[in-house]
């Protein structure tokens, strides 16, 4: 058995790279010393990887922002508003398609499968023509070898993968751009095989989705175009996040190697290997250790599996691997030493996953006895968690246990709601809002750091955030927006603030992880029962609405989102976990409109990206994740409107389940991905207040009135005007101040004219 990997973080041990990329962008850093700082880290993690004892490496999974951004410059499909011209695609239109200029939004970003990971979606316009603009896995790989020695494995999203995430053409030209690719694949292959090559990892986890029978007729082709045009080179075929249906199919594909997740398949990967055998030529990537989840692997349940995997697949065809890339974990566990002895010893990130593929092959070659002591080790830091007495909560127990009698729905129908809320509020026609957070520039992160290293008295800290809030109503009243927020400035980030105020979650120092671009996320731990300790929110709220006659709407993370953005304990149901949070939430709202808040806004952003791979499991995850919300959210009076927020995903297929949710008012993205859900609405009534993004966040491009103006007019071409609420694509965080006030500023004028242009 040999060892591998997918795919390693490339933030850098202490977020190197997202300093580097943002020093970049701001002109502080040259692109030469640019280019060094990158190369540095890409490198060392080609070195960690080699030092923890890892056979298979792979090179090219490094990117400048994103890789399938990578792909799309590699072949030169570049959108048409950004002016390139053809050649290698430099550094400025890279980003600019990445991030937008003046002159061009930037394309679109969205969620990639089910993780909080964002990807660019690559637009394939007619009119574009694919060539190789340069080969980026040669570089990757002639550099790994010159400057290190490493035999490195290239890494490539696969073709089908590729031109189904992409948009901008019509289900009927599918195959005709996959024509139009496929001889780029071809060359990308030979041009590896010609310098000696080995092996590449071709990624296509679109695989592990419900595919029709006739999808895989086109991949069939794909591949044994490959296999035929690039002899030269061996393809491994790489699957991940859940099974694959066909199983047959694909491992009778013409590859050398087939990888698949044995982590997150329920199963179904091992029943097929069971049921059909594995091909006798083939090797099989066995993704053993999960490369998403945080907790030291079962190594005696993991062996049993390779055990019983090797019934049926030579041991020298075998290769041990994690479920998929490690981008989605943090880089070292090492350094996380306030965390409490019991925790800390049950966390693996991704140096430690590999630490344990290392070990699971050599126990795979030289018997379990070689590894005894390690295999003891692991089992008892199981153990001691498993025993923590968080994990006793007795009232958690009960409340969950008794669940059929908590209130779950609101009692009042939608329009019975609108009409006390609107006597109550008298909203004028397109009532405008923000999401939530205002800047968080560099001034309050620093005060945030300051409080936290004991620089700053709490008092101190807390003064700040009230001057924040202070300023930020007075600009909200200066705009004349009509609901108000606080800003969030006390909030490091949407879902580790509640986590660092509910009991059962713990915090790390350092496990940042790639979220988009140069931003990351630390996702906070649910490793023990969660529980309502003190209210978390309502002190800035309630100060906000003391400076205000306009609404100020409450601010909290939906029950979903806590979940599918924190990493989740592993001994219990993730249902039932969803719960345990939605009941402690439900104390905070009813905190917050006992303290006078008449609007509370429950954000559900990552509701889709929970949503199984599999379509037949969908109904029975929406089912939990909507019950879920409404346990928080409905125990409220009538008069109080409730609001909730959904962003980058695509949201046209569970819009019945979004409308379930009952909440008064839903304010979702819509810009960012060009006004696509706006098509959903016309097949389905959608009959509570909504508010559809405007203008895109996520990029420094002010957006104009007229451009506002054409998404309200577009929006309202399906949508109610009665209904209908204006406001941004989602939270301003991460723009500045400048960019923030007059970006609202054209919000609100476009508002204007489009209340006399539909004024009754
Ligand atoms: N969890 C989560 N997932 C999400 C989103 C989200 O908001 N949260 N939004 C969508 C898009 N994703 C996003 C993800 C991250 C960020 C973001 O802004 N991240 C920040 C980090 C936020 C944070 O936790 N900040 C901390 C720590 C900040 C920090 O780095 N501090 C410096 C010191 C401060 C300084 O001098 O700048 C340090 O410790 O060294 C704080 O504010 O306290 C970043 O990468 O820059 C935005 C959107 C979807 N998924
Ligand atoms: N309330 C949050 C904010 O405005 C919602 C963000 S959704 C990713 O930042
Ligand atoms: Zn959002």
């Amino acid at each position: 058995m040999r060892s591998g990997n997918l795919g390693y973080p490339r933030i850098g041990r202490d977020r190197e790279w997202k300093k580097a990329l943002e020093a970049f962008w701001a002109g502080k850093l040259e692109e030469e010393a640019f280019h060094a700082e990158l190369k540095a880290i890409r490198l060392g993690n080609l070195k960690t990887q080699q030092e923890q004892g890892i056979e298979v490496i792979p090179v090219g999974d490094f990117s400048y922002y994103d890789q399938i951004l990578d792909t799309s410059a590699m072949f030169g499909l570049i959108p048409s508003r950004f002016g390139y011209e053809g050649g290698k695609v430099g550094l400025s239109t890279y980003y600019a398609v990445a991030r937008g200029t003046r002159e061009a939004a930037a394309s679109s970003m969205t969620k990639w499968f089910n993780t909080n990971y964002h990807y660019i979606v690559p637009e394939l316009e007619s009119t574009l023509k694919p060539v190789l603009t340069s080969n980026r896995l040669l570089e990757a790989y002639r550099e790994a070898k010159q400057e290190l020695g490493i035999e490195g494995r290239p890494v490539l999203i696969g073709l089908y993968t590729f031109v189904k995430l992409s948009r901008g053409y019509a289900p009927n030209e599918l195959e005709s751009w996959i024509d139009r690719l496929l001889p780029l694949y071809v060359q990308v292959l030979q041009e590896l095989a010609a310098e000696g090559v080995q092996e590449v990892q071709i990624d296509e986890p679109i695989l592990s989705t419900t595919l029709a029978q006739e999808e895989l007729a086109i991949v069939a082709r794909i591949y044994e175009t490959l296999a035929k045009e690039a002899p030269g080179v061996k393809l491994f075929l790489q699957t991940y996040f859940e099974s694959v249906d066909h199983y047959e199919a694909v491992v009778a594909l013409p590859v050398h190697g087939i990888g698949l997740d044995f982590v997150h398949d329920g199963g179904r990967n091992l029943a097929s290997i069971k049921k059909h055998g594995f091909p006798a030529d083939k090797v099989l990537g066995v993704g053993l250790i999960d490369g998403r989840g945080i907790w030291k692997a079962d190594l005696h349940s993991k062996l049993e599996l390779l055990n019983t995997i090797s019934q049926s697949v030579a041991s020298d065809r075998i290769i041990v691997q994690p479920s998929n890339s490690l981008l989605h974990v943090p880089v070292s566990a090492k350094g996380e030493l306030k965390l409490d002895a019991v925790l800390r010893d049950a966390l693996a990130f991704a140096d430690e996953k590999l630490a344990e593929i290392a070990l699971i092959t050599k126990a795979g070659n030289n018997g379990i006895e070689a590894v005894a002591v390690e295999l003891e080790a692991a089992s008892n830091s199981r153990k001691a968690l498993e025993q923590s007495p968080s994990r006793a909560r007795k009232e958690v127990h009960e409340r969950i246990a008794d669940l059929a009698s908590q209130p779950s729905d609101r009692t009042a129908s939608v329009e019975a709601r609108r009409r006390v809320q609107q006597d109550k509020w008298q909203l004028p026609l397109f009532p405008t809002t923000t999401i939530g957070s205002f800047p968080q520039t560099p001034e309050v992160r620093r005060a945030r750091l300051k409080w936290r290293k004991g620089e700053w008295s709490e008092e101190q800290y807390e003064t700040f955030i009230k001057d924040e809030i202070k300023t930020w109503i007075d600009i909200q009243t200066e705009l004349g927006l009509d609901v108000f927020v606080h800003g969030e400035f006390e909030r490091n980030d949407m879902v580790e603030f509640f986590g660092e105020k509910l009991a059962g979650f713990a915090f790390t120092s350092n496990g940042w992880v790639q979220s988009y671009g140069s931003r990351c996320v630390k996702p906070p731990i649910i490793y023990g029962d969660v529980e309502f300790t003190a209210p978390m929110t309502v002190a800035e709220t309630v100060y906000a609405q003391s400076l205000t006659s306009k609404p100020v709407k409450g601010m909290l993370t939906g029950p979903i989102t806590i979940l599918n953005w924190s990493f989740v304990r592993d001994d219990k149901s993730r249902e039932e976990v969803a719960y345990q949070i939605a009941l402690a939430l439900r104390e905070e709202i009813e905190a917050l409109e006992a303290a006078g808040i008449g609007m509370i806004q429950v954000d559900e952003p990552a509701l889709r990206e929970g949503l199984p791979l599999k379509r037949e499991q969908w109904a029975a995850y929406l089912k939990w994740a909507v019950l879920a919300f409404r346990l928080s959210t409905s125990t409220v009076a009538d008069e109080t409107q409730i609001h909730t927020h959904m962003c980058y995903s695509e949201f046209n297929d569970i819009i019945e389940s979004i409308s379930a949710l009952n909440a008064d008012v839903i304010s979702i993205e819509t810009s960012r991905s060009h006004g696509e859900l706006v098509k959903s609405f016309e097949d389905f009534t959608y009959d509570k207040g909504i508010g559809l993004g405007v203008y895109d966040i996520h990029s420094p491009r002010l957006p104009s009135v007229e451009e506002m103006g054409s998404m309200i007019d577009r929006a309202l071409r399906v949508l109610d005007p009665a209904l209908f609420w204006i406001n941004p694509d989602c939270g301003l965080k991460t723009r500045k101040y400048e960019e923030t006030v007059a970006s609202l500023r054209n919000m609100v004028e476009a508002t204007e004219i489009a209340r006399q242009k539909y004024a009754r």
